[in-house]
């Protein structure tokens, strides 16, 4: 059997006490379901910049080029918060979504039934929901140019952040959409702000025409994006499939996140387009969650959106999709027991830490695995 490559890359604050039970679920199928996984590590971010002084060396770079897929932790932290710009730890990620050409970022919003009570939203709203955010995530205001803070000579400064889409980037973003709406609901809810943005002029065009070329079979509704967070919060689930730009998909994320009971439940795949030849993709899987330096160190966080993050890999990846299904199963299972980190704490739960619950969802995935 060829092996299957992954570069782990950690990265700051929670990022690699997360990090650290993927890998033991990573031990454990290699050692016992003979998953011949490789792995390599390398750094990203803060920790990046203390060794290298860069977000991430060209080193790492070519071996995230290089592998079969990327695990990523999370990276920031306030100890960073003076290095420049230009080295500033998030620049690590950006680089790697850019260089990879990750334009696909699936973000679903799953809301576990023994969660229903840890959202902040009312049970009966979030009981159920299943929504797929589907963020581009290669273009818009987080890439476009110019992007500077310029001296007007007054005594006033002027910081520019550009919105660029072409039509192309708009097409494959949509069809990915389209295509993952056909394997749900059959559902897609484009999101931009035409009334307000030329560039959500064209997004709204291009998904329409989109549409009607080629999955005329999908329905299709558009809304304007602040009305889109608001109606994340008041009916979440009358959404099956959203598509929207980099900076909204980001924001709209986390709003989500929040549906399921915490950031820290919320994984998420970056994927590239299809090889022509192989039809592999580049992909890099991470949780939508941050370095949360308000926990970290404290053996404190919730590992579910890592654990989570490395079930979509499994599935995407390397279509090891019993395995990926068997591992969301053990999430939901030690979930329905009762076994609680901090942030998604309720009464009558047992209060655990990061590596317990690794190790608890590890041993229920092990019975499922047997
Ligand atoms: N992909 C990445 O690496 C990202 C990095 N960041 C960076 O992370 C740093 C912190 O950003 P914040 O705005 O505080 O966002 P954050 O996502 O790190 O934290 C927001 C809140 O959620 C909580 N939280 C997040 N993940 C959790 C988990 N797994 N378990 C329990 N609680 C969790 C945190 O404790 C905090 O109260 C910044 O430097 C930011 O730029 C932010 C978002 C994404
Ligand atoms: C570059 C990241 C820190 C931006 C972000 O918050 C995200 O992608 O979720
Ligand atoms: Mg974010």
């Amino acid at each position: 059997m060829t092996a299957r490559t992954l570069l782990l890359l950690p990265g700051d604050g929670i990022g690699p006490e997360a990090m650290a039970e993927v890998r033991k679920i990573i031990a454990y199928m290699n050692a016992e379901l003979g998953a011949g996984f490789e792995t390599d590590e390398g750094l990203v971010g803060g920790c990046a910049y203390d060794a290298h002084g860069a977000a991430i060396s060209e080193g790492d770079m070519e071996k995230a080029l290089a592998a079969d897929a990327v695990l990523f932790g999370a990276v920031g932290g306030p100890k960073w918060d003076a290095v420049p710009y230009e080295v500033r730890p998030e620049a690590g990620l950006l680089r790697l979504r850019k260089d990879l050409k990750l334009f696909a970022n699936l973000r679903p919003a799953i809301c576990y039934p023994a969660l229903a009570n840890a959202s902040s939203l009312k049970p009966e709203l979030v009981e159920g929901l299943d929504i797929l955010i589907v963020r581009e995530l290669t273009g818009g205001v987080y890439f476009g140019e110019p992007k500077e803070i310029i001296d007007l000579g007054n005594g006033q400064k002027r910081g520019i952040d550009t919105q660029v889409y072409d039509t192309y980037e708009i097409e494959r973003i949509a069809g990915v959409a389209f295509e993952l709406a056909r394997t749900r609901n059959n559902r897609v809810c484009s999101m931009e702000k035409r009334n307000v943005m030329k560039s959500g002029v064209l997004w709204n065009q291009v998904v329409t025409e989109t549409h009607k070329r080629s999955y005329s079979d999908v329905q299709l509704e558009h809304m304007l994006a602040d009305a889109g967070g608001m109606q994340l919060v008041r009916a979440p689930k009358q959404f099956d499939v959203i598509v929207t730009d980099n900076l909204f998909g980001d924001m709209l994320s986390d709003v989500a996140a929040m549906l399921t009971g915490s950031l820290g439940m919320l994984p998420s795949a970056s994927l590239g387009a299809p090889d022509a030849k192989t039809g592999q993709r580049k992909a890099l899987y991470e949780p939508v969650h941050g370095s949360a330096p308000d926990i970290a160190g404290k053996g404190i966080a919730n590992p579910i959106a890592m654990i989570a993050s490395f079930a979509m890999c499994l599935r995407y990846s390397f279509n090891m999709v019993k395995e990926a299904d068997n591992l969301e199963k053990a999430i939901a299972e030690v979930l329905d027991s009762g076994v609680r980190t901090g942030d998604i704490m309720a009464e009558g739960c047992r209060k655990v830490g990061t590596s317990e619950m690794g190790d608890t969802i590890l041993s229920a995935f092990r019975k499922l695995s047997a």
